[in-house]
């Protein structure tokens, strides 16, 4: 797909939805350039997983519009969405436990080439898909535990299949919910650096709670309280942001800004 350079690779335009009565999220604006890495931050129920439901196509919007790459995607099924290029993680519960790490990463690239199982009767394209499947098993750094049953991998590991799983089918907007959550320390910093080099020259938007990840990570941060976008702006420039640090942030940027800083 082609698409201007100017344009967005995700915008979404007066964004609302509601539950019931209430409104969850508040007329959102957000237009995420090509290539860039966005956190979306905020506090418990600010609306950030309805955020992400809401553009990777689990949730209809009230009203207002998602744009993927200059197509309007709000309404469409999650499947459509993927088909136009954004994948979501969906913590863990696309990794099949009785599947190998290869098994796994072989059946998302077929799957996301919209094959089933009858593509293997072709072996030419069974190779190239073998192929793609050694390569991303590579990229996230699983190589030795090609043949482990995903059930068997550490609690990282398999965070890092699932990313494997995520960017497989050659998305190029990509999200990821809370991608170092129940992690160590030493296993974020690892972790930071593999989502860097797999999501390079894609775009990123995440949702995330720990501020180390989100500094170390991030090209611009937005940030959600009570279903608005106050801020979307450079780290810095929010970390130094007086509406944020009286809506949200304050002593958490204080204490991760330092520790952040190294990443940034
Ligand atoms: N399907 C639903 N039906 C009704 N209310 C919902 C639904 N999904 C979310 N909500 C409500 O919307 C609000 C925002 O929830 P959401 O999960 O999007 O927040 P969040 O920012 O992701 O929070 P957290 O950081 O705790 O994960 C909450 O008050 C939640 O109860």
């Amino acid at each position: 797909m082609v698409a201007n350079s100017g344009q967005a690779a995700l915008e979404l335009r007066q964004l609302r939805k509601r539950f019931g009565e209430t409104e969850i999220i508040r007329g959102v604006d957000l237009a995420v350039r090509r290539g860039e890495r966005v956190a979306v931050i905020g506090p418990n129920g600010a609306g950030k997983s309805t955020l992400f439901n809401l553009i990777s196509g689990r949730f209809a919007p009230s009203s207002g519009e998602i744009w993927l790459n200059g197509v309007r995607i709000d309404g469409k099924r999650p499947f459509e969405i993927n088909r136009l290029g954004l994948s979501r993680s969906f913590q863990i519960t696309n990794v099949f436990p009785k599947l190998s790490v290869f098994e796994n990463l072989r059946c998302s690239v077929l799957w996301s080439s919209g094959y089933g199982y009858t593509f293997f009767k072709n072996l030419a394209r069974l190779r190239d898909v073998n192929e793609r499947a050694e390569a991303l098993m590579g990229s996230i750094h699983l190589e030795h535990r090609r043949d482990v049953l995903a059930a068997n991998l550490t609690y990282a590991e398999q965070r890092a299949l699932e990313i494997g799983i995520t960017i497989a089918g050659g998305a190029e907007v990509i999200l990821l919910d809370e991608p170092t959550a129940g992690m160590s320390h030493h296993e974020t910093e690892h972790f930071i650096g593999l989502i860097r080099s797999v999501t390079e020259g894609k775009t990123l938007l995440t949702v995330e709670h720990d501020m180390s990840v989100v500094f170390g990570l991030a090209d611009r941060i937005a940030v959600v309280v009570y279903g608005e976008v106050i801020a979307f702006d450079t780290p810095q420039a929010v970390r130094a942001n007086p509406k944020v640090q009286e809506a949200y942030l304050g002593a958490v940027v204080e204490a991760a800004s330092s520790q952040g800083a190294h990443h940034a």
